[in-house]
């Protein structure tokens, strides 16, 4: 797998951001219906703006991407993340070793786990995140509804120990993560997994990758308003 990386990982300070992306054969399938023939270029433009935001983001050093799909690989390789394989054994072990990777890059660093889902983020509103989780051995971000986790954080040092999947919020508090939920954060906690996910999404703002494919989608016969 090719590798790219145009941040140098060497603000000692500053946080490597690990973001998991699924094969694209089984990305984004609470989509499939609505997306129809651009599913895939969805998750992809999806990744796009999310990788691109947390580069954009002050506070972070470096972003790296695990994958075992060659082509958001190239995709977000290209916009300045490292890509690192996926080791195949689901997606808290992707991230453990994207975060693996992250302390023999930035060993001085913090390292934080976030989704791939959040084509509204803002970097400015990452780095209120960051900053708040600076404070923290362990801390997370609610999703939007409360139930999951976008973003999962410890501090230099610390043991990465990601619990993502399903209603991972509580696995988070249970697991002794602060749960890090200032106002003024809505680009963070909006992941999106469904039609109308997205288009809270879009009414936030979504980055140009997400709003071209949402363009096509909204021309699409699949496409229905979410009621
Ligand atoms: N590298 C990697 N990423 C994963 C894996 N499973 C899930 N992800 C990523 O984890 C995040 C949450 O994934 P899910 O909600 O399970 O999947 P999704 O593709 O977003 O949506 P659904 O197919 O509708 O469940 C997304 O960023 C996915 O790309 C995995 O096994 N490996
Ligand atoms: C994996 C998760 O998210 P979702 O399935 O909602 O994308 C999670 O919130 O831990």
């Amino acid at each position: 797998m090719r590798r790219t990386e145009r941040r140098d990982f060497g603000r000692e300070t500053g946080w490597t951001i690990v973001v998991p992306v699924k094969t694209l054969v089984a990305a984004k399938t609470r989509l499939a219906a609505a997306a129809g023939p651009h599913r895939a270029a969805l998750a992809v433009a999806i990744a796009c703006d999310t990788v691109a935001a947390a580069l954009a983001c002050p506070h972070v050093a470096g972003v790296i991407v695990v994958t075992a799909d060659p082509v958001p690989a190239e995709a977000l390789a290209a916009l300045g993340a490292r890509v690192v394989a996926d080791p195949n054994a689901g997606l808290n072990a992707a991230l453990r070793s994207g975060g693996a990777e992250a302390a023999l890059l930035a060993p001085a660093g913090p390292i934080g786990a976030l989704q791939a889902d959040l084509p509204a983020l803002r970097p400015e509103e990452l780095s209120v995140v960051l900053s708040c989780a600076a404070d923290f051995d362990q801390s997370f971000v609610p999703d939007a509804a409360e139930i999951g986790t976008t973003f999962y954080g410890v501090r230099p040092g610390v043991v990465f120990a990601p619990r993502f999947g399903g209603e991972s919020r509580a696995r988070h508090l249970g697991g002794g993560a602060k749960e890090v939920a200032p106002d003024g954060i809505p680009s963070v906690r909006r992941d999106v997994d469904t039609p109308s996910d997205l288009e809270e999404a879009v009414a936030l703002g979504v980055g140009p990758h997400t709003a071209a494919v949402v363009r096509k989608l909204k021309e699409s016969s699949t496409w229905r308003t979410p009621s």
